[in-house]
């Protein structure tokens, strides 16, 4: 278990860390999301004692990291996969972590097998690839057998296999009962691997949730319809009450409705339907829709202007108001 109290960091007069608090438990993938510059790896970096905070606490199972006998027995990180010693092997790298945190030696080619670098543990870490060094940073990180374990921006440079491969992995590590934290910008993935997520935007605090909880609180679910008998369709709809949107490619957008009543009022008209399905917002909408406030940077093009509004039609641009059909941005 981590535990943060008020965490606060400071650089002179910018705030990175603004009194987080919250809990990372075990037995869970806890994703760590926030935009660019969020404060994401400051954070971290003071779980590991390697920032002081300015104000506020980390507890790793209710001590500082430094009161930690042998830190690598509790917590192991992947922070920067390039910290290695570049003219050592895979091998030595792990072997002087080993020798100065009294692990057993006969760890190191257990944990280079469990990555996939045994057929390369004796080449020098600097002629690695950016995905073979994410694959020692987590032999690293595991080299303790610790119950903690933190990683920021894990797949960063692995192809599908490993992407694949670090999936499973956390996910085994959880299942173990171990607390896995960690942080990504790659929503897709996250939504596959994270159990519990904690989203900061300028340092605070925006979400501790479930990741369920997380889409649903953040996004819209509409039932999306095409029809051979649109204008029939449209006209049943404005009978009902039902505001639908035309979404484009002949289909439309109906919020506020399950599909089981929206099939059945199309079956009691004898409309025709080609589609009738749930659609909900992916992690990625959900997470731009909540930190749109808190985006330190942006990049501005001459293509902004010509394109919708940036994130899924909800919120304010969802007329709910009026009963009919109406457009994207127009009202009904
Ligand atoms: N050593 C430092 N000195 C001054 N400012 C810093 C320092 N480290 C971080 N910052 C600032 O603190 C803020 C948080 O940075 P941090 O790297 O923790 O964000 P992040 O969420 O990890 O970002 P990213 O997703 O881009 O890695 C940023 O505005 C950054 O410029």
């Amino acid at each position: 278990m981590i535990e943060l109290e008020g965490l606060t960091k400071r650089f002179g007069d910018k705030v990175a860390v603004d009194h987080l608090s919250f809990q990372v438990r075990p037995g869970m993938v806890t994703g760590f999301l926030g935009p660019n510059g969020a404060g994401k790896s400051t954070t971290m970096r003071m779980m590991l004692g390697l920032d002081n905070p300015t104000s506020g606490t980390v507890r790793i199972d209710g001590r500082h990291y430094r009161e930690l006998d042998e830190p690598l027995k509790y917590i192991g990180a992947l922070l920067d996969a390039r910290s290695m010693h570049g003219g050592r092997s895979a091998y030595n790298n792990l072997l002087c972590l080993a020798q100065s945190n009294r692990i057993p030696t006969s760890r190191v080619p257990e944990v280079l097998d469990m990555v996939g670098l045994s057929p390369v543990a004796r080449k020098k870490s600097k002629s690695f690839s950016l995905g073979m060094g994410q694959r020692l940073g987590i032999a690293s990180a595991l080299l303790g057998d610790p119950e903690i374990l933190m990683f920021d921006e894990p797949v960063n440079g692995l192809d599908p296999e490993g992407i694949h491969w670090v999936r499973n992995l956390m996910k085994a590590l959880a299942a173990e009962g171990r607390t896995i934290f960690v942080s990504s910008h790659l929503m897709s993935e996250m939504a596959l691997t994270a159990d519990h997520l904690i989203v900061i935007g300028q340092g605070r605090l925006l979400a501790d949730t479930s990741m369920a909880d997380f889409i649903h609180d953040n996004s819209r679910s509409y039932v999306r319809l095409r029809s051979p008998q649109r204008e029939r369709l449209r006209d049943v709809l404005r009978g009902e009450n039902v505001v639908a949107v035309e979404a484009g490619n002949g289909t439309l957008e109906i919020d506020g409705a399950t599909t089981e009543e929206l099939g059945e009022l199309a079956a009691r008209h004898q409309i025709v339907l080609h589609e009738l399905s749930s659609q909900r917002a992916s992690l990625e909408e959900a997470f731009m829709q909540m930190t749109a406030g808190s985006v330190e940077y942006h990049a501005h093009s001459e293509h902004d202007a010509a394109k919708p509004p940036a994130g899924p039609r909800w919120g304010g641009e969802w007329d709910r108001s009026v009963g009919g059909v109406s457009e994207h941005g127009k009202g009904a």
